[in-house]
């Protein structure tokens, strides 16, 4: 077994602890986020006497719960997918490898702005929330097979993908190497109920996930199998356990 340098680490991966990583990181970096909340919670209580204020300091608690609750585990956990893909799928690492040093290098951090600029990172995220499927709340909207119901032939659907079970990045590009949006994608889910943190979610994904690639190359370690493709199922679709080697680059 190759023992790992002084520059490479090994990490393991499953629910938990990944989520107090990112509510450190949310602190730190997503401060207009916070600022809204703070402010938020001011004029809340700034109203509290009012007749018709419906404030409470159980409320707020309630509220910040909420966020806390929906904002971390789900965003840990398409960060797990995204390093469970680039093991799986070194080739596409490399490709968002090269995309990071010719779009941002490294001498700074990657700024939302980089974003526009990078369409290939762009639909590897996109993908890895399209395989990864974290939240499969809704109700299937498809016919598998030609169907007949009351005299009414209903097709077999056509897949919107090219290659639903595969891990496919160019499911979110066209022919000339642009991103391109999916609008049957809908991993925030949509109308009333729609994701409020869908916005902040989006620049995490993007942050963090072009900081760990800029900084670090990701691979199986030696004496560990593949890691498993199938997902683990409690509230959210989890991948299973996986170890993982990060060296510097
Ligand atoms: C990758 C990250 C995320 C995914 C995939 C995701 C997905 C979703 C989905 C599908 C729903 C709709 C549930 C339903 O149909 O009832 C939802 C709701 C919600 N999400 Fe997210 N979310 C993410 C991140 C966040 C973040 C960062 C926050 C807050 C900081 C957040 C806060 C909420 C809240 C409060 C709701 C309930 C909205 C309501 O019922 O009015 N989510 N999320």
């Amino acid at each position: 077994m190759k023992a790992p340098s002084q520059k490479e680490g090994r990490i393991r991966l499953h629910s938990g602890y990944s989520n107090l990583w990112v509510v450190g990181v949310i602190h730190d970096r997503c401060s207009r986020a916070r600022d809204a909340l703070y402010t938020r919670s001011l004029l809340l209580h700034k109203n509290k006497d009012s007749p018709t204020s419906n404030f409470t300091e159980e409320t707020l608690l309630m509220v910040i719960a909420d966020l806390f609750i929906a904002g971390t585990d789900t965003t840990s956990n398409t960060l797990r997918w995204s390093l469970l893909m680039m093991l799986l799928h070194p080739h596409i690492q490399k490709k968002v490898h090269e995309e990071i040093d010719r779009v941002i290098g490294a001498d700074r951090v990657p700024t939302i702005e980089d974003q526009s600029k990078m369409p290939y990172t762009s639909a590897v995220i996109h993908e890895v929330q399209r395989y990864g499927n974290i939240l499969p709340i809704a109700l299937l909207h498809m016919t598998y097979r030609n169907t007949n119901i009351q005299g009414f032939d209903i097709p077999k659907d056509k897949s919107i993908w090219k290659k639903p079970y595969q891990f496919y990045p160019e499911h979110f590009m066209d022919s000339e190497g642009n991103f391109v949006k999916n609008e049957t994608f809908i991993p925030f889910s949509a109308g009333r109920r729609i994701c409020v943190g869908e916005q902040l979610a989006r620049m995490n994904l993007f942050i963090f996930f072009t900081t760990l690639l800029q900084r670090f190359k990701f691979r199986i370690p030696d004496d560990q199998p593949s890691p498993r493709h199938d997902p683990v199922f409690f509230i959210s679709y989890y991948p299973n356990p996986f170890q993982v080697c990060c060296s510097e680059r």
